[in-house]
């Protein structure tokens, strides 16, 4: 299998001058289809949706009390595959599957990757399992089309960083914090240099995420990447249903890049 649908995407959105934006849901909180539909219209490249978990040791207080929503909702993995699969016909872009590793255990790894495909799943990010184990991820998805999508730290080695990006599918997601998820004011000064150098090496596009929040952080940011993920202000204003907040992120994201 190619791996290249998500990939695709993205760079048909770069050859149009635009940069890629990836919003992130938390599935259940709210209505999925909904924010899925909403989203797709309102111009999104792809979609990443979070599966809730009683542990999420990589985010911050807005995911995790989406997640408590979620949870307290009765969603799980095999209900948002579920959804997702009744949903397909009408999703033309891709989908992600963000999921700590445990929900992906208790419901089988193989079942889990015959799911994705089902269900228009075109990648899959995993923040708990680091590229060394992640031989049983990779045999499991062999033969489909989802692109296992790894995280690069501001704070990998060099040598890491290498291997990393050279094993990338999909699109490189280089976080632009140490810390966990959720809005913040300012950025590393070393966080240009650290884009570009990830640009220079990866066969596929790097995509920047954590913290973004502002129309001028999606362009700022935006510029020095293929594009940036926006996950706790998108979360939040489903939550307020402050449904203008979003479409002006994403069109800040496909503002053309003038020089
Ligand atoms: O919320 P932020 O700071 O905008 O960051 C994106 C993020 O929410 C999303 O990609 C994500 C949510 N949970 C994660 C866990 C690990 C890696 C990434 C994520």
């Amino acid at each position: 299998m190619t791996k290249t649908t998500l990939t695709n995407s993205i760079q048909t959105q770069l050859n149009k001058g635009e940069k890629a934006f990836i919003p992130y849901i938390m599935g259940g909180d709210g209505s999925l289809t909904e924010q899925i539909l909403f989203l797709q219209e309102a111009g999104a490249t792809a979609i990443e949706v979070g599966i809730p978990f009683s542990d999420p040791v990589a985010d911050g207080p807005t995911i995790q009390r989406a997640g408590e929503r979620a949870l307290q909702n009765g969603v799980t993995l095999r209900t948002i595959l579920d959804e997702l699969r009744e949903i397909r016909a009408e999703v033309t872009i891709p989908l992600i599957i963000m999921s700590y590793i445990n929900p992906i255990l208790s419901y089988g790894i193989d079942a889990f990757a015959q799911a994705c495909t089902n269900s228009g799943v075109y990648g899959l990010i995993v923040p708990d399992v680091p590229l060394e184990e992640s031989d049983m991820l990779k045999s499991a998805f062999l033969e489909t089309d989802v692109a296992l999508i790894p995280l690069v730290s501001l704070t990998s080695p060099p040598d890491r960083i290498d291997k990393i990006v050279t094993a990338g599918e999909g699109f490189i997601y280089a976080v632009t914090v140490n810390g966990i998820t959720g809005v913040r004011d300012g950025f590393d000064e070393q966080l240009e240099k650290h884009l570009k150098q990830l640009k220079e090496l990866s066969p596929v596009p790097v995509l920047a995420g954590f913290g973004i929040s502002t129309p001028e952080q999606v362009k700022s940011i935006g510029s020095l990447a293929d594009g940036v993920i926006v996950g706790s202000s998108i979360v939040e204003a489903f939550h307020q249903k402050e449904l203008e907040k979003i479409r002006e992120l994403v069109v800040a994201a496909k503002k053309r890049v003038l020089n």
